[in-house]
């Protein structure tokens, strides 16, 4: 049998590990730091179901493989929509609804269907779509005599908004370009596993348990250093994990977060990577976002078409907020019902504010949600529960959320497929392989894209082996 650790127990892993199994002939260990499985899929029990910690939806339906291969694992179409929604300002006044509906209609028009503009314009995506809404702006009759204040608050919030879908800092760290070439799965975009959590998915890639991978699976076991010898065409790999076992195979696939690979490349592998992947890792983009879902006894929010607040913020209040140590609410981008459950808001909060948001403790957390649903409301809102918040970017197994497709990656001409080359030693075998969402080359970001490519590294291996016989 031919051995192959995998690091990482996440889509990647489990999915490359599904394949070497099904293919045959192949001894694995997977090695996972967390005390679970998963990785960045996270479903915590609420209520009698559960939410979703990690990925929520299934972006897409044409050539997305949980579309394509898991139908009958029971996901369906949410109601979730980021038009349609319900403003509402920092000083309590009435806003045009209608008005700021067609505002956002305008721009995600512009997000979804300018792909051939954007792969010639020489600028941040940010820059772009502000330019083209600007334009679009001033050619409308009507819209053309909106209040430039009102449109000074949109702007800062859909830019809120849309850095919280790049897992960005700004929109302007997002390339125009790169974010035309990697188009988005057709079809309809928020497809979820309803109580049943995105953890669904594991049971199907593991045949409902009748794929043992979880036997093959370590837990607790962090992976410190990776030993690999490219000269000899006999020498093991040798991977150490933080208890000092060592575990030796003739295969690595790394699978662990782009944040992960760009703090620690130059401990984990020894020696250190080629030049070329080290650019890769320090040049493509690793982001975060946030979470938090709040219980409350009794929905405060106005009926049943209600789905999501989001919020422009006047000075007065933004002052009032820093004043009070609460900054990390400017992140907040926008506060969501979840269909399935009718006592629950899920907040979204991204960019630089996300690590302010994780080292708030819950009790400061709730204090200034309340502060500041009075402000946007101009009333009490009765106190909440929170029913789970994340941390994916002080965890040192994540260090942040998924990738964006960088202003700094166009520059340095890097991409996906550079993270994902494999090294290969001195008899062309490939020794360490490299998986997970960042190295897919259609879907980076994606939990689709991590599936495709753990299914690509495992592909490397049979077809490697293939060649051989
Ligand atoms: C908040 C959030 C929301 C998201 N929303 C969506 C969504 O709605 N739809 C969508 O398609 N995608 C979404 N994603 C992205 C999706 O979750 C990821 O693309 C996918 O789960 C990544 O899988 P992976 O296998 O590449 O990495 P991971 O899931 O990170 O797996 C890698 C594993 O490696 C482990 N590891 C790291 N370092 C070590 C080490 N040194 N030793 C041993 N183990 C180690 C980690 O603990 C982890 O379990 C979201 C992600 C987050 C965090």
């Amino acid at each position: 049998e031919k051995s192959v650790i995998i690091v990482g127990a996440g889509l990647s892993g489990f999915s490359a590990a599904a394949k070497l199994m099904e293919k045959g002939g192949y001894d694995i260990t997977i090695l996972e730091a967390e005390g679970q499985i998963g990785g960045r899929i996270k479903s915590i029990s609420y209520q009698d179901g559960s939410i979703d910690m990690g990925a929520q939806w299934i972006h897409g339906e044409v050539d997305n493989i949980i579309y394509q291969t898991a139908k009958n694992f029971g996901f369906g179409k949410t109601n979730f929509d980021t038009i349609d929604q319900t403003f509402v300002r920092s000083d309590g006044a009435a806003l045009d609804q209608n008005l700021l509906n067609k505002l956002s209609k305008m721009i995600y028009e512009i997000v979804e269907h300018s792909d051939s503009e954007m792969r010639s314009y020489n600028g941040p995506f940010g820059n772009f779509v502000w330019e083209k809404f600007l334009k679009e702006l001033n050619e409308d009759e009507i819209l053309v005599n909106t209040d430039p204040k009102l449109i000074e608050l949109f702007k800062n919030h859909i830019e809120r908004e849309l850095i919280g879908h790049h897992a960005s800092n700004s929109w302007n760290d997002v390339s125009a370009v790169l974010n035309s070439n990697f188009a988005d799965a057709s079809g309809f975009q928020h497809w979820n596993w309803k109580k049943a959590g995105f953890f669904t998915y594991f049971n199907y890639i593991t045949k409902n348990g009748g794929l043992n991978i979880k036997s093959k699976t370590q837990l607790n076991k962090k992976v410190t250093n990776i030993k690999y010898d490219l000269s000899s065409p006999t020498e093991k790999v040798i991977v150490r994990t933080a208890d000092g076992k060592n575990y030796s195979a003739e295969h690595v696939i790394f699978t662990g977060s782009l944040g992960v690979l760009k703090k620690f490349h130059s401990i984990l592998f020894i020696p250190n990577l080629p030049q070329d992947k080290i650019t890769a890792i320090e040049k493509n983009a690793f982001g975060a976002i946030a979470k938090v879902f709040l219980h409350f006894e009794q929905p405060f929010w106005p009926n049943e078409d209600f789905i999501s607040y989001s919020f422009l913020w006047n000075d007065a209040q933004r002052d009032e907020a820093k004043a009070n140590g609460r900054e990390w609410l400017f992140g907040v981008a926008a506060f969501f019902i979840v269909d399935q459950y009718p006592n629950l808001l899920e907040g979204f909060i991204g960019g630089e504010k996300v690590k302010d948001f994780e080292n708030t403790n819950d009790e400061k957390l709730i204090d200034d949600i309340m502060w500041f649903f009075e402000k946007f409301l101009g009333k009490t809102i009765p106190k909440p529960t929170i029913a789970g918040r994340t941390k994916w970017l002080t965890n040192e197994n994540f260090l942040g959320t998924y990738t964006y497709l960088s202003m700094e990656a166009e520059k340095a001409k890097v991409g996906p497929d550079d993270l994902e080359k494999s090294l290969y030693n001195s008899d062309d075998k490939p020794v360490i392989l490299f998986a997970g969402e960042a190295t897919d080359f259609n879907y980076p970001s994606f939990a689709h894209g991590a599936i495709t490519s753990g299914n690509r590294a495992a592909d490397v291996l049979i077809k490697y082996y293939d060649s051989l016989n």
